[in-house]
């Protein structure tokens, strides 16, 4: 099991490119089963889950060329098998993603649950629930979801679908499903998150009726028929939010390149308010610290929330700031019930947190000592890379295959812009 090794204390400087979304390349990617035609994607992030839903993809019988440079084509006109099984997602959250398109296009689908994950139960009652309203037949048997249309429908019908809470995969399930679906559908609750907007706009470049996307309610009206297209995954805000909170906690000056500031707006706004100087720039975001974080950035409270809010997915590498910030914090997880497994391991590292339910108390430290940390999730890892940046020593973080779902080459990133960090192959 690969391990990270980081010598804290260097200051980050330079430019770095900010890869295309994981949260956006994977409901992309099936979006790609909807047609017969070539889908092709480019900037498309090297990262585990990619390889996952490529290999899950081609198992269905769907012909895949990766390139270097970030470009995939996808054509899934041979797909015999519309089936995810187990073994294939048992790592990745975002298979359930496979069920909306397989059921449009062939009328049925077996998609295995997604496997177990660190930071919550995670059910995927409401995909189920909207795809049913859309007049697919779903049972759950053997730890598989098992759909198909009743007998004599070829085509899902259009439905008004109100989730229970805001889904960002269940958005997704149902934007793809309705593209196809016979007439209109509503999207009531629906997510805004921008990985929304930019799967709708893939849609409409294939042949999708689609408005409303980027807002709370999203109009469907189904066609016959979807096409290929080309189309970029957009930048991946949480991997520029990672590089913007690295930055701040260990002083220096950064371009992300390719980085929306648009989309890091709650971010953004806290970093400010902590005293990082961070602006909108030609290409990408410039973010600026003097010096590192326990210096002088003053510690934040924030709050999860759905999109535009703070997002959940910046949450451990945001606490990690505060963990070497002046002052207390109180941090608040209101989309997953346990997302602070980061927490006992930031404490390894001589952070002071105390957990009360879904909220956590900081007392900013002036310095972290570096330890042998293990990772427990992705975005947990991310923290843990941050504060080892900062830890006088060395840092040790180990299982960093979660890290790996869903960061391009984060180590090669960092150690471009002057961090001291390694991979030890174990
Ligand atoms: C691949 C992907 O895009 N993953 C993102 C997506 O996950 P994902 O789409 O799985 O997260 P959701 O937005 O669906 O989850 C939000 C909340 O709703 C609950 N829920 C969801 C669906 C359902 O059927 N029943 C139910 O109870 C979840 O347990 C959670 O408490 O959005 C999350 C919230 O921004 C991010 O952390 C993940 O990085
Ligand atoms: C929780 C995350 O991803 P997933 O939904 O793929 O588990 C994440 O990206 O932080």
């Amino acid at each position: 099991m690969d391990k990270l090794l980081i010598r804290g204390g260097r200051r980050l400087s330079g430019e770095v490119r900010i890869s295309g979304a994981k949260n956006a390349a994977l409901p992309e990617l099936c979006a790609a089963l909807l047609t017969e035609d070539t889908v092709e994607l480019s900037n498309v992030p090297h990262l585990q889950d990619v390889a996952t839903m490529l290999k899950l993809i081609r198992n269905m019988g769907v012909a895949v060329e990766q390139h270097e440079d970030g470009r995939v084509a996808v054509n899934a006109r041979a797909l015999s098998k519309p089936e995810a099984p187990y073994e294939l997602v048992k790592t990745m959250r975002a298979s359930v993603l496979a069920l909306g398109p397989l059921l449009a296009r062939f009328g049925h689908a077996t998609v295995s649950l997604p496997g177990g994950c660190a930071i919550g139960s995670r059910p995927v009652d409401q995909h189920i629930k909207g795809l049913q309203a859309m007049g697919a037949q779903i049972v759950v048997e053997h730890g598989y979801m098992v759909a198909r249309l009743p007998e004599g429908r070829t085509r899902l019908r259009g439905a008004h679908i109100t989730t229970d809470m805001v889904t960002v995969t269940g958005t997704e399930n149902f934007l793809m499903a309705a593209a196809l679906a016979e007439g209109e559908t509503v999207l009531e609750n629906a997510a805004q998150e921008p990985e929304i907007p930019d799967l709708a706009e893939m849609l409409i470049a294939m042949g999708a009726r689609i408005h409303g996307h980027g807002t709370r309610r999203i109009v469907i009206e189904g066609v016959e028929r979807l096409h290929g297209c080309k189309h970029a995954v957009v930048a991946d805000r949480i991997e520029a939010g990672t590089f913007l909170c690295a930055v701040a906690a260990t002083g220096g000056d950064v371009l992300l390149q390719g980085a929306r500031a648009d989309h890091l707006d709650a971010v953004i706004e806290k970093l400010r308010d902590a005293g990082a100087r961070v602006q909108a720039v030609e290409g990408g975001v410039r973010v600026q610290a003097d010096a590192p974080a326990y210096e002088f950035l003053r510690a934040q409270n924030f709050r999860t929330t759905e999109y535009p809010g703070f997002p959940t997915d910046m949450q451990a590498q945001f606490m990690a700031l505060n963990c070497i910030s002046q002052g207390a914090s109180k941090v608040t997880e209101t989309i997953f019930e346990n997302r602070f497994m980061h927490v006992n391991e930031l404490m390894r590292l001589g952070a002071r947190i105390q957990i009360d339910g879904k909220v956590a108390l900081i007392e900013g430290a002036p310095r972290l000592s570096g330890a042998t940390v293990m990772a427990t999730d992705l975005r947990a890892s991310a923290s843990l890379v941050i504060a080892g940046l900062v830890a006088d020593g060395e840092t040790l973080v180990d299982r960093v295959y979660h890290l790996d779902r869903g960061y391009d080459r984060m180590e090669t990133k960092l150690r471009g812009i002057g961090a001291d960090i390694e991979r030890v192959k174990a």
